[in-house]
């Protein structure tokens, strides 16, 4: 578990945020803040609202109503990629890698969300001077997955584990300043797994994040997190320290209890 230290600033406010589907509330009157350097987990049982919230949150689905603020200013009602582009990434639980392009251009491309080229431009052709710092930063972030040796190959050929990987280096190329992780183990051997902990804290430190992540292997949220936020049917159950949050009576019944 990590030492307590001082909460730094306030960086997001989810404040009501509620998302209806048609009669299903998948997501009700959520209200939490996230402060700068934590690493912040969400659990709760299957269709308990995880990936939902993370939509609110980067802009793929607006809110029935609620707002996120970004360091004091609402994002709610932008565009994913003007969320993205404020400093707010994520990787996803169903991995959204180009699978017919190599690891190499996956993160190439993801770097136009900072450098505003545009898509087919990004691909074919920009300004030499940019070009060489796309290439260099996609070599250093491959570097620092541990996929470097492996930068020509087809995202198609990797393993779970490595698209996983490849898809935080992906996230990564955009500068993110707060990164949103959908259950980056899932899919992932027990070695792997192993690793996870440490290589998110790592990330974390190196590039000056805070980190959010969806997680439904346990342990490894009790281990990585310094806090954790519960959600059951849509609603906020508890939010606060994993070992607090584990003893909680409300968190044993609607999920802990049921492993
Ligand atoms: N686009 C949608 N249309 C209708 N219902 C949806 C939609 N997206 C999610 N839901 C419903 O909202 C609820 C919450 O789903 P969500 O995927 O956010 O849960 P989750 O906690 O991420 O689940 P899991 O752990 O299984 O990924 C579920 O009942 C789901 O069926």
């Amino acid at each position: 578990m990590t030492a307590a230290v001082t909460p730094g600033p306030v960086v997001l406010e989810a404040r009501n945020m509620t998302r209806r589907f048609g009669g299903l509330i998948a997501v009700n009157n959520v209200s939490f803040d996230v402060h700068e350097g934590e690493i912040f987990g969400l659990i709760g049982p299957n269709g308990a609202g995880k990936t939902t919230l993370f939509n609110l949150m980067t802009g793929l689905t607006p809110p029935s109503s609620g707002t996120l603020s970004y360091r004091g200013q609402t994002v709610t009602g932008l565009a994913p990629h003007r969320i993205a582009g404020l400093g707010l990434s994520r990787t996803f639980q169903n991995i959204r890698l180009f699978r017919g392009l190599s690891a190499l251009e996956n993160v190439k491309i993801a770097q136009h969300v900072r450098t505003h080229a545009g898509l087919v431009q990004g691909v074919l052709g920009r300004a030499h001077a940019e070009e060489r710092h796309v290439e260099r930063r996609a070599w250093e972030l491959l570097d620092l997955v541990g996929l470097d040796g492996r930068a020509g190959e087809l995202a198609a050929n990797f393993s779970y584990g490595d698209q996983r990987r490849l898809e935080i280096a992906r996230a990564l190329a955009t500068e993110p300043r707060v990164l949103l992780l959908d259950e980056p183990a899932a899919g992932m051997n027990t070695s792997e797994k192993g690793q996870l902990t440490a290589f998110i804290r790592e990330v974390r430190d190196r590039f000056d994040l805070t980190v959010l992540v969806i997680e439904h292997h346990v342990p490894l949220v009790m281990n990585l997190c310094d806090r954790v936020a519960v959600l059951n049917f849509g609603e906020l159950i508890a939010v606060g320290d994993p070992a607090a949050v584990q003893r909680d009576p409300k968190v044993i019944e609607a999920y802990l209890g049921g492993e």
